[in-house]
């Protein structure tokens, strides 16, 4: 089935260095495949990051065609004026939902900006468990595309969740518990969109970073996104779009959770490659976190997640505070001079680097 319209863009080019992600079948991880099995756990333990290949199976064609619809409605959401989107930047009132404006967040100690818009999109309010937020009206009449969309990025979230929490031998359902849909979460969809960006001085577009939260669902048709493999001597690597497929990658909670086990890796957004430079990029994602209230600490009850150093005490840090710090702490409006070290999760350990 022809999802995506990945023909009509500048194609990705062939000699840039590119990582070589796995790419695991939907279809195998649904059946417990032993082989994809295998694999998945490597790579959620060495990068976390894999393609998931969604084609051929029927939660996997909806969420496709989910992601195609999504994208046309955020073309629609972003066309509008300035002063329309920014009704919904509600950063003053220190939340993340809502729209985050081209340029509103900082990159770097030099004070260089960003070069991407956002819209966010509470799941508690697609589910009716939150005061509703006002949303322009092209987000109040396809809420149910946006609540469709949801429910299979969720599902696919607790595959993994259950896959990871059988690898962690704990409990059954300790992690699927953590991230109940009808609970209280920070969940949320993110369209992205970045204007067209000459090949530049090095500023990213979106500064490097490991994810907030559990599991992230990302669906995105131009290059520009890179990781940055462990290591020392680690260099960005280029990570291409690939049609049928979605890009899943682990956050700090899971690395919290498993005391490093699982690895949630930098990753950023700089000017998409060659050609691609000249389009317009958009992305679409679907962030997964612990329920509001879960504490971000080592799990108790698996074998095989390592025990803290002797010494260590881990800080009392909740899923919703520790989500709120991150999102907001790069934004220029709201603080007097940015401190880049504040807006950190777990970067410092995964870069996998002994000091
Ligand atoms: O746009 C992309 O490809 C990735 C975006 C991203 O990393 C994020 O929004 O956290
Ligand atoms: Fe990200």
């Amino acid at each position: 089935m022809d999802h995506e319209n990945l023909d009509s863009l500048p194609p990705f080019p062939d000699d840039v260095p590119t990582i070589l992600l796995d790419r695991l079948s939907l279809t195998k991880l649904l059946r417990y495949d032993s082989d994809e099995y295998r694999k998945f756990c490597r790579a959620c333990e060495n990068i976390g990051f894999f393609y998931l290949d969604l084609r051929n199976e029927g939660q996997g064609d909806s969420i496709l065609s989910d992601a195609d619809e999504l994208f046309k409605i955020s073309e629609q959401l972003f066309a509008l004026d300035f002063e329309e989107k920014s009704k919904y930047d509600h950063s003053k009132k220190r939340s993340y939902y809502g729209y985050k404006p081209l340029g509103a967040g900082q990159v770097d100690e030099k004070g260089n900006l960003d070069s991407v818009e956002f819209y966010n999109i509470a799941k508690d309010d697609l589910f009716g468990i939150m005061e509703p937020l006002p949303q322009p009206d092209i987000i109040q009449n396809n809420r149910y595309k946006l609540k469709t969309f949801v429910t299979n990025a969720h599902a696919i979230v607790r595959l993994v969740l259950d896959l990871l929490n059988e690898h962690l031998q704990l409990p059954p359902s300790t992690l699927a518990n953590m991230h109940c849909i009808d609970q209280h979460s920070g969940d949320q969809i993110r369209m992205t969109r970045s204007p067209p960006q000459p090949m530049n001085d090095g500023v990213p577009r979106l500064a490097g970073h490991t994810d907030f939260g559990s599991i992230t669902v990302l669906f995105n048709r131009l290059g520009g996104l890179q990781v940055l493999p462990p290591g020392p001597d680690a260099e960005w690597k280029w990570v291409k779009p690939l049609p049928g497929h979605c890009i899943i990658n682990l956050g700090d909670s899971l690395v919290k959770f498993t005391n490093g086990l699982l690895r949630s890796n930098i990753h950023r957004v700089i000017s998409s490659p060659g050609e691609q430079a000249r389009s317009t990029r958009y992305s679409l994602v679907y962030f997964s976190r612990p329920e509001d209230n879960v504490l971000l600490k080592r799990l108790e009850g698996s074998a095989v997640i390592p025990p803290l150093p002797e010494g260590v005490v881990e800080e009392d840090v909740s899923s919703k505070d520790w989500v709120i710090r991150r999102a907001l702490a790069n934004r220029t409006n709201l603080h007097d001079k940015v401190n880049m070290e504040s807006a950190l999760g777990t970067e410092k350990i995964s870069r996998r680097i002994k000091v």
